[in-house]
């Protein structure tokens, strides 16, 4: 029997004393904001994420400049590829004056004290949209895919990137892109390993986004993504990607994968991100759109769900709006 004195809600009657519990909160040092950057002019807005445009280096670098104001501790950059820029070989990847690489040189330049990550995979430079290279029969191949990465992941630090994130899942490319970086003389770049991801349908308006959801048609990732029932796995998959050299893991996506924040944080202690994917972000913005929920709040509810599971930061696209509301209290 509970004790009648024992009154759970005598520390929520106010505001201060609630405050004082708190265990969990959200703050600005939590956010990284993904941009999707073009080889055109101007921005274009993608239509399945509303607030959300590709956008020209020069606008990148407005938005760049809204986001240190903020102090929003980094941008992950998402490169928009020119259908004709794309090949089997994937070769745009590591072109020194590719998109990706002048787009982080030029942040670089502007704003040196902000956080510049990449991805490394091969999606956005494929004809067929797949993150690696394939065989005759449509088979993602491991090894060379590898050695691919490699290349990437080097033309990024080369050109400045302060961390790489491999989002590929293919095995061994955290150890392989760490020892080139430390060959290559890049002892201080990071590492942050989508060690954790799945083959997920929220995914879709991000393919939108970069261009990649045409090229796949109906193929899925199903060989090298996770499968969503999986959870002792993801555990193996962190192990592996620490102990080659990994800085940081991450889970994707996020709201429906928050037992799997729990148990990578609870079991390596290591820094953990979530990324609150392009189909998490949809879905509150349409619901919000039909005034069917206030976006303000659920959106800060979602990113502080994140750290409550134990995240350190979150991938967000909200990350701009939600740095605003938190400063606004
Ligand atoms: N390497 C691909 C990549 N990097 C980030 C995302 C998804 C991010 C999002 O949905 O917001 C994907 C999609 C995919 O695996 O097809
Ligand atoms: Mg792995």
């Amino acid at each position: 029997m509970t004790r009648l004195d024992t009154r759970m809600r005598r520390m929520r009657r106010d505001d201060f004393s609630r405050r004082l519990m708190r265990e969990s909160t959200l703050g600005v040092d939590d956010l990284i904001y993904p941009v999707f950057v073009h080889d055109r002019e101007g921005r274009a807005d993608v239509p399945s994420m509303p607030g959300v445009a590709r956008l020209s280096i020069d606008e990148l670098l407005r938005v760049a400049d809204i986001a240190s104001e903020l102090r929003i501790p980094a941008l992950a950059l998402f490169p928009v590829t020119a259908p004709e820029a794309k090949s089997l070989d994937a070769a745009a990847a590591w072109d020194d004056d590719g998109l990706c690489q002048r787009a982080i040189r030029a942040l670089k330049a502007r704003f040196p004290q902000l956080g510049v990550i990449t991805d490394v995979a091969l999606d956005p430079y494929t004809t067929h949209g797949q993150d690696g290279l394939v065989d005759d029969a449509g088979y993602v191949l491991n090894d060379v895919t590898v050695e691919a990465l490699v290349r990437q992941a080097l033309s990024h630090a080369r050109a400045g990137a302060d961390i790489v994130a491999p989002s590929d899942m293919m095995d061994g490319r955290i150890g392989a892109v760490r020892a080139a970086l430390e060959a290559d003389g890049h002892v201080h770049v990071r590492i942050l390993a989508y060690a954790a991801k799945y083959a997920s349908a929220f995914y879709g308006p991000f393919r939108d986004a970069v261009g990649s959801a045409t090229a796949l048609g109906k193929a899925d990732k199903a060989t090298y993504q996770m499968d969503p029932g999986n959870s002792d796995e993801a555990m193996r998959e962190i192990a592996q990607d620490l102990d080659e050299g990994a800085d940081m893991v991450m889970v994707k996506p996020g709201m429906p994968y928050l037992d799997i924040v729990r148990r990578a944080k609870d079991e390596f202690g290591v820094p953990v991100f979530a990324y609150q994917v392009s189909g998490e972000y949809a879905m509150l913005k349409a619901a919000a759109a039909n005034g069917w929920l206030d976006e303000r709040a659920c959106a800060l509810e979602a990113l502080l769900g994140f750290k409550r599971a134990g995240a350190d930061g979150v991938l967000s696209y909200f990350a701009l709006d939600a740095a605003r509301w938190l400063r606004a209290g």
